[in-house]
């Protein structure tokens, strides 16, 4: 796509700047604010925009940077010369754009640009407020994993994937022991910080953030692929090694267990998921604080009971 902007900008390229803006009346500001109307994909809007960038002026690269995302347009390598402006709409900044070019940002190109980006702002906006509305509507608001919605679209991607591709995926689910005593005890309130404590925790033992899900109440999901879908067992000890010495979540006597299951080739999205909340029902059966796993239609308890590792610290 920055290919075809490429070639775009190159025909335009024997141009001078203000001959540009006078003899191709198809770039005028008009012309780029209904182009950008015509989405509300974020990248989608970087890259009609860069199109009318690249009139302005040849262009190799181009970044936004919004609060929550750092996208680039397609194509996009570095250059000689950079040059970064801010987006702000009724005083507030909406995102940083840099450019990069193998040709210099004058002071006429880069008046140029910025009549242009004003005529970006207010799609630019609308574009924000539904990327907003779209990440909030797939995490959980408490510790900003990702919520059921998000989880059951991403586990059967997950499945048909490495299906298709016959890739290891394995399913940990995650479920706290006596958690309902901390609200008791301690109130709603520190039991909401035993949860975002315990997000934290598998945040920092694992690498994929975005494979972690809370499905409400003291319920969580871990999805892995790969290597660590071949190594789950040891991901599952991290878990547990991370939750059990956690000195906020000792002091309220909060454990959990977990079950685990990796997909097999006759395996559907359902099937896998029974088959770690039955090594979840296992491990709180058998006492709870343990690590099962699901082994085609036994239940394996795992050596590592968090007990031991509470004994062990
Ligand atoms: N603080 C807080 N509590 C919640 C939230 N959502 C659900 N809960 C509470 O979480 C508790 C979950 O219940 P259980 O899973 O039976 O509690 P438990 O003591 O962990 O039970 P075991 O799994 O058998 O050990 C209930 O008391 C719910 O009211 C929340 O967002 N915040």
């Amino acid at each position: 796509m920055w290919q075809e902007s490429s070639n775009l900008t190159n025909a335009f390229g024997d141009l001078s700047i203000g001959s540009i803006w006078q003899e191709t009346p198809d770039c005028s500001e008009s012309s780029l604010v209904s182009q950008l109307q015509t989405t509300l994909d974020l990248q989608q809007q970087l890259d009609i925009f860069s199109m009318s960038a690249g009139r302005v002026l040849p262009l190799c690269g181009m970044t936004l940077n919004t609060h929550s995302s750092n996208l680039q347009a397609r194509g996009s390598k570095k250059g000689a010369y950079h040059h970064q402006s801010k987006l702000v709409l009724e005083n507030q900044v909406l995102a940083e754009i840099s450019y990069d070019s193998a040709h210099a940002f004058t002071p006429l190109v880069q008046r140029q640009l910025l009549l242009l980006e004003s005529e970006w702002l207010f799609a630019l906006r609308n574009a924000l407020l539904v990327s907003r509305l779209q990440q909030m509507a797939l995490k959980d608001p408490l510790t900003t994993l990702g919520n059921r919605r998000f989880f059951d679209d991403s586990f059967v991607k997950s499945v048909q994937l490495a299906k298709r591709h016959q890739l290891p995926l394995t399913l940990l689910l995650l479920d706290l022991d006596n958690f309902k005593q901390v609200n008791d005890n301690s109130g709603h309130y520190v039991g909401d910080e035993v949860l975002i404590a315990v997000a934290d925790c598998m945040r920092e033992s694992l690498r994929a953030t975005d494979s972690l899900f809370r499905f409400g109440g003291d319920e969580f999901a871990v999805l892995l692929s790969d290597s660590d879908a071949e190594h789950a067992d040891v991901v599952a000890d991290r878990l547990l090694q991370s939750i059990y010495t956690n000195a906020f979540l000792a002091s309220h006597n909060v454990g959990c267990s977990i079950g685990m299951a990796r997909l097999s080739a006759e395996h559907q999205p359902r099937d896998l998921f029974h088959a770690a909340d039955e090594a979840l029902y296992q491990a709180k059966l058998s006492g709870k604080g343990r690590v099962s796993q699901y082994n085609g239609g036994r239940i394996k308890l795992l050596e590592k009971a968090a007990h031991s590792l509470l004994a062990a610290s």
